[in-house]
């Protein structure tokens, strides 16, 4: 492992340090800090009093740090924390969500933290963890993506961490002075050695000089932030570490100051061993524009027991007593299956959806149960519409045989397999059954005057709108 040269590496796996409830930073309790150290109502969000880098080492959220008294620094005063976020896509992802989690917990035990986006680095592109240069993106496309990924930090950390931009002091930096500034102070053969450029000099294909440089981008925020907003700490995926020790390097070369330090955490991975990621495929992205609350309260639901408790972990603020009963009950008679993903789901995505999000996701799981009796109202309707196929009709081709409607909304191909359905028992309106196939679909059926749901078997599903 690349260390920032006077630097210990220290490797933690979770679950072996004692905890500690003694509190930090006393002086500060009654005054700025005040309501920090203290238990909300609910248990699954709690403002501790404990040393942050405990705490995410026993939530197996350490994979290493740099700078032997990072934990004593926290214990010293409040501190300030940074994660950086390229903006090539959209939305953020699971597995991105563990930096915004134990931002989090800074944030909860007094300290202070910042979300930087990417403007700048995301014109060079991290070589880290890619095995193949990154394509370019183009203006708009940077700017679309960094919008996004800016209102979902500002709504998932609750405007509690300054959100910047590094492009605001990269488009002012001109190469002469980066040169001067900055190059002078880094050693070629220290960048090569770092595990990012090292895996791409092995390869045909090499690595172009612009991603090459991104070490220098992202080790020069570091001295940036420190300077102008007193950040000493950033994190980052274990894949960073070599960005975050050059940081470290810098900002003790250029600024004389051997108090930086760094923390990475494990990457998330599927039950397959692969990365929660966005190039493999699948990502569960955490905007609603891409994927709803309801399907990824899904996602989370369908995760294995052999992960859910890891998940529950390094996921959820959900206290470790309370995950470790868990724990326990789910290999005693008597556990209810996936008491431990419904949980999971429900932890996660309040976090990321807030109250509304999770209210919308369990609304629609319920309704979508196969062979739910639950009583639609418009706002389920319209919930579920995002996860099952609508179509518009118009109120008079709506309003009729229930056959006909079934046919038209493309439900069944044709009015005798619809009659079939109804006599199996299989064609549901709003969730009740149709029992007799010469029904009038009323105007009263349509909920709110907007909208129907209809159902063939167990699971196809169509919502009808009134156009
Ligand atoms: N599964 C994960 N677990 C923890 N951190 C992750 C995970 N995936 C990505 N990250 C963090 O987010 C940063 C940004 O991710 P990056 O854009 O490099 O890759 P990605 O979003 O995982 O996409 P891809 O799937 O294309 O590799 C990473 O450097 C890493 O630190
Ligand atoms: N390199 C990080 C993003 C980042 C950008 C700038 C920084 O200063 C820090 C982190 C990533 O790929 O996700």
């Amino acid at each position: 492992m690349e260390l920032a040269s006077g630097y210990v590496a220290l490797s933690r796996s979770a679950g072996f340090v004692t905890s500690s409830s003694s509190c930090h930073f006393p002086a500060l309790v009654s005054s700025s800090f005040s309501g920090i150290f203290s238990h909300s109502s609910s248990s699954s969000s709690v403002r501790c009093r404990r040393n942050v880098v405990e705490i995410l080492e026993q939530r197996g959220l350490v994979e290493s740090i740099a700078g032997e008294s990072l934990k004593k620094a926290c214990d010293e005063k409040p501190i300030k924390v940074y994660c950086g976020f390229d903006p090539t896509a959209e939305s953020l992802h699971l597995g991105n969500l563990l930096g915004i989690v134990v931002l989090e917990w800074f944030q909860r035990c007094g300290h202070e933290t910042v979300a930087l986006l990417g403007g700048a680095t995301g014109r060079i592109g991290d070589p880290s963890g890619k095995s193949a240069e990154r394509p370019v993106m183009d203006e708009a496309t940077i700017e679309k993506n960094t919008q996004g990924i800016q209102a979902l930090l500002t709504e998932i950390l609750q405007q509690k961490a300054v959100v910047l931009n590094n492009y605001d002091w990269w488009k002012e930096f001109s190469l002469l002075e980066f040169l001067r500034d900055v190059g002078k102070f880094a050693r070629v053969g220290t960048m090569v050695a770092k595990e990012s450029v090292k895996r791409r000099l092995a390869l045909e294909e090499g690595i172009s000089f612009t991603e090459f440089t991104y070490q220098l981008l992202q080790g020069y925020d570091f001295v940036h932030l420190y300077k102008s907003n007193g950040v000493s700490v950033q994190i980052g995926g274990s894949d960073q570490w070599g960005n975050i020790t050059a940081g470290i390097d810098l900002v003790r070369k250029l600024l004389q100051r051997d108090d930086a330090y760094g923390l990475t955490f494990p990457l998330l991975v599927k039950s397959d061993g692969t990365k929660f990621g966005k190039s493999e495929g699948g990502a569960v992205w955490l905007s609603s524009k891409f994927l709803s609350p309801y399907h990824f309260y899904q996602h989370l639901f369908a995760t294995p027991d052999s992960d859910v408790i890891k998940m529950l972990r390094m996921l959820t603020f959900v206290e470790l007593e309370e995950i470790e009963a868990l724990e326990k009950s789910m290999s005693e008679p008597g556990y209810v299956a996936n008491t431990a993903q419904r949980r999971l789901a429900e932890e996660v995505t309040r976090f990321v959806h807030g109250e509304d999000g999770l209210e919308e996701a369990l609304k629609v799981t319920q309704a979508l149960a196969p062979g739910s009796t639950t009583t639609l109202d418009w706002t389920a309707i319209e919930a579920i519409s995002k996860d099952v196929p609508s179509c518009t009709l118009d109120s008079s081709i709506v309003v009729g045989p229930v056959v006909d409607l079934c046919v038209s909304c493309g439900l069944a191909p044709s009015k005798a397999v619809a009659r079939r359905l109804i006599k199996q028992g299989g064609i549901y309106m709003n969730n009740a059954k149709v029992d007799d196939e010469r029904l009038l679909v009323a105007e009263s059926d349509i909920i709110d005057g907007k909208m129907l749901l209809l159902s063939a078997g167990k699971k196809n599903k169509m919502v009808v709108r009134i156009g």
